[in-house]
């Protein structure tokens, strides 16, 4: 977090799910889940900025370089997709941090700007990370402006990030986590000792997104025909949780973490967008796995080593593709 006088601004990574195993629907539409969340080196960057007018604006940029950007330089993704007003996450996360100290939209006069980096619809949690980051700002701005005597306390702010969305809390807590309930009940993992114990995935966007509803409801649709897996075990496998957390030899550490990566919101995300099958069959020596990022259809490569994910990133961009190395998990 940083701020001035005028401003304040806050951080919040997307997301991979390296393992996600969903159960039977329930009566609300949720589904239990068991999700090993991580944070990726992809950011959105949130920054509230008093303004002359009662009550809050949104806007919104885009990070240069990042994977959005890449689109929407091709013509391939317009912002205007991310609505600017009531019904954007972060203005949602403002409401409820300000109706928890008692106040309304009309006690501030601030503008919500979003710099959005991760995938619209892209299964990389971009509109969480915007909700969380907004959380965490308005937090801080409302005791600097005298506002408010004290923050909201940390606990606090994860009880009203899970009424915001499943994934909300994990993006606040941002690094590597089970999720289980509908997601939202979160154990923090410590991720491997050094820095080189990151993962690094090569993530590549599709210029089309798909809803999350929508792909739980496929998921849910195929299993009544019997054309994907009944729900299995709800719980992460400890194997994956050692392989990450083990300072192993490096490759033979990554086709262990390989063996256990598992999401079931893969096939269905598949049948509704049949051209992933050609991302996900990509050919490499460096590439160990290739898996769906949460409800998709961003994809992620597994790759032996950064200048493995660097080199393919760059490669594909030049091949016309939407592409950025990353390390996962991130703070
Ligand atoms: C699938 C995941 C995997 O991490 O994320 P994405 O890959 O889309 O980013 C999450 O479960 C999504 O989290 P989030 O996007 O916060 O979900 P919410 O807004 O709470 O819910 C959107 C919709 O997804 C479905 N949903 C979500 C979570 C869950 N455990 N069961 C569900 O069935 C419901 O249909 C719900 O109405
Ligand atoms: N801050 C936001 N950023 C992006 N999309 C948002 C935001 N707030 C609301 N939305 C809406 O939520 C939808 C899904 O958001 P996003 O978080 O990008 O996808 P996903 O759930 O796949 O990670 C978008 O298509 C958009 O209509």
């Amino acid at each position: 977090m940083s701020s001035d006088s005028t401003s304040v601004e806050a951080l919040a990574p997307g997301k991979v799910n390296l393992f996600f195993a969903v159960g039977g629907v329930r009566g609300d539409g949720y589904h239990p889940v068991a999700s090993l969340y991580s944070a990726v080196s992809m950011y959105e960057r949130v920054v509230l900025t008093p303004t002359q007018r009662r009550g809050i604006t949104v806007s919104a940029s885009i990070v240069e370089g990042s994977l959005l950007d890449q689109m929407a330089q091709a013509g391939e993704f317009d912002l205007s997709v991310v609505p600017l007003n009531n019904k954007n996450l972060a203005y949602k996360a403002a409401e409820l941090l300000l109706l928890e100290q008692n106040l309304t939209v009309l006690d501030v006069s601030l503008d919500i700007h979003l710099v959005k980096a991760v995938p619209v619809a892209g299964g990389m949690g971009g509109g969480s990370a915007d909700a969380a980051a907004t959380l965490r700002a308005m937090n801080e701005y409302l005791v600097r402006a005298g506002l408010v005597d004290a923050p909201v306390a940390e606990s606090r702010i994860l009880e009203i990030a899970a009424t915001l969305g499943a994934d909300v809390p994990f993006a606040c807590a941002g690094g590597l986590a089970v999720g289980m309930g509908v997601g939202d009940e979160l154990t923090h993992v410590e991720a491997g000792g050094s820095e080189d114990s990151a993962l690094n995935l090569v993530m590549v966007a599709s210029t089309t997104g798909l809803s999350t509803p929508a792909v739980f409801a496929e998921l849910d649709a195929g299993r009544e025909q019997n054309t994907y897996p009944a729900p299995g075990q709800l719980s992460v496998p400890e194997e994956l949780l050692e392989a990450l957390t083990s300072t192993g030899a490096p490759i033979a550490r990554l086709h262990e973490i390989s063996r256990y990566l598992r999401n079931d919101l893969q096939q269905p995300a598949l049948t509704l967008q049949p051209e992933l099958a050609k991302t996900l069959g990509f050919q490499d020596a460096q590439i160990v796995a290739s898996f769906v990022s949460g409800s998709g259809p961003t994809i992620a490569l597994l790759m032996e080593s950064e200048a493995d994910a660097e080199a393919l990133a760059k490669s594909l961009r030049r091949r016309g593709r939407y592409a950025v190395a990353v390390k996962t998990p991130a703070e």
